[in-house]
């Protein structure tokens, strides 16, 4: 079986191409070889898939091989697979996922796809679409506990759930208790993705995530979207941000006309490999 890590800022992905590979157990084989010891190492696995309804559909597994609705950074690797090994020759696509159909422009530098511009689609802010369990309606700015402190979170759904904790200490916190405790926390009923975010100026934030099924990544693409979401309901930025992570900065902007979120970012590609 022939395959590509790709990463986009960092977050990196095991891409297959199933036009012409079989993946027998996706959740299993994204877990053998998401593993950074005993296999190829990644944060997920990337099946690239035919679609009836659009150019392509992506099916995401984390590297503990749950099933995610969407990915903002692999989307973009997906986009610069199949435009660099000719399986379109479309700049502009509409891909399949879980959460529905994003469509997306990519960008081309010396006939390559380098990067690209997704729409998003729509944030979803109602807690049982989240999900997040909550007497109210939205949950912005609201209380939660966990290792004995009191945080306090806003959900979203980019196509997966988000709570973006907002703080000006998010280098000292040890995300490898409070972001796994917080994944698992019981008001999420399918876990979450944890955003610990810090706003520098109206249009600039930094931010570090915990990725449901994955730990602390290098960037979550779907994590920058639900941050300057969330930092835009509770009037810290205006609608336009650049979001730096640790792998690197994302272009993030939330057309509130039109309510459709939309992510600017590369696509890398490391290495083809047999297995
Ligand atoms: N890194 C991704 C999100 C991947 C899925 C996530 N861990 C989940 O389970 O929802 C991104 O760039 O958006």
């Amino acid at each position: 079986m022939i395959f590509t890590k790709m990463h986009g800022l960092g977050n990196d992905y095991v891409c297959i191409n199933c036009f012409r590979e079989r993946v027998e157990d996706p959740p299993g084989f994204a877990r053998a070889l998401c593993d950074r010891h005993y296999g190829i190492g990644a944060d997920g696995l990337i099946l690239i898939c035919p679609s009836k309804v659009s150019d392509f559909k992506m099916e995401i597994y984390n590297s503990d091989g749950s099933v995610a609705g969407m990915c903002g950074n692999g989307i973009r690797c997906l986009g610069k697979y199949v435009y660099d090994y000719r399986l379109t020759g479309k700049e502009t696509l509409s891909i399949e996922t879980k959460s529905g159909i994003r469509n997306m422009h990519l960008h081309i530098q010396d006939g390559k796809a380098c990067g690209a511009m997704v729409d998003m689609g729509v944030p979803r802010l109602n807690a049982h679409s989240i999900p997040i369990l909550s007497e109210k309606d939205l949950v912005i700015n609201d209380p939660i506990e966990v290792q004995k402190k009191n945080y306090r979170m806003t959900g979203i759904s980019m196509g997966n759930p988000h709570a973006v904790i907002f703080s000006e200490e998010i280098n000292g916190i040890s995300l490898e208790e409070t972001g796994r405790e917080l994944e698992f926390h019981p008001r999420f009923p399918e876990r979450a993705n944890i955003e610990f975010c810090h706003v520098t100026a109206r249009d600039r934030m930094e931010i570090r995530v915990w990725e449901r099924g994955v730990g602390e990544t290098l960037a979550c693409g779907t994590g920058a979207c639900a941050a300057v979401v969330a930092s835009v309901l509770n009037d810290l930025t205006d609608e336009e941000v650049i979001v730096k992570l640790l792998g690197g900065e994302l272009s993030v902007r939330w057309d509130r006309k039109v309510n459709h979120v939309f992510l600017e970012g590369p696509a890398v590609k490391v290495f083809d490999g047999v297995l």
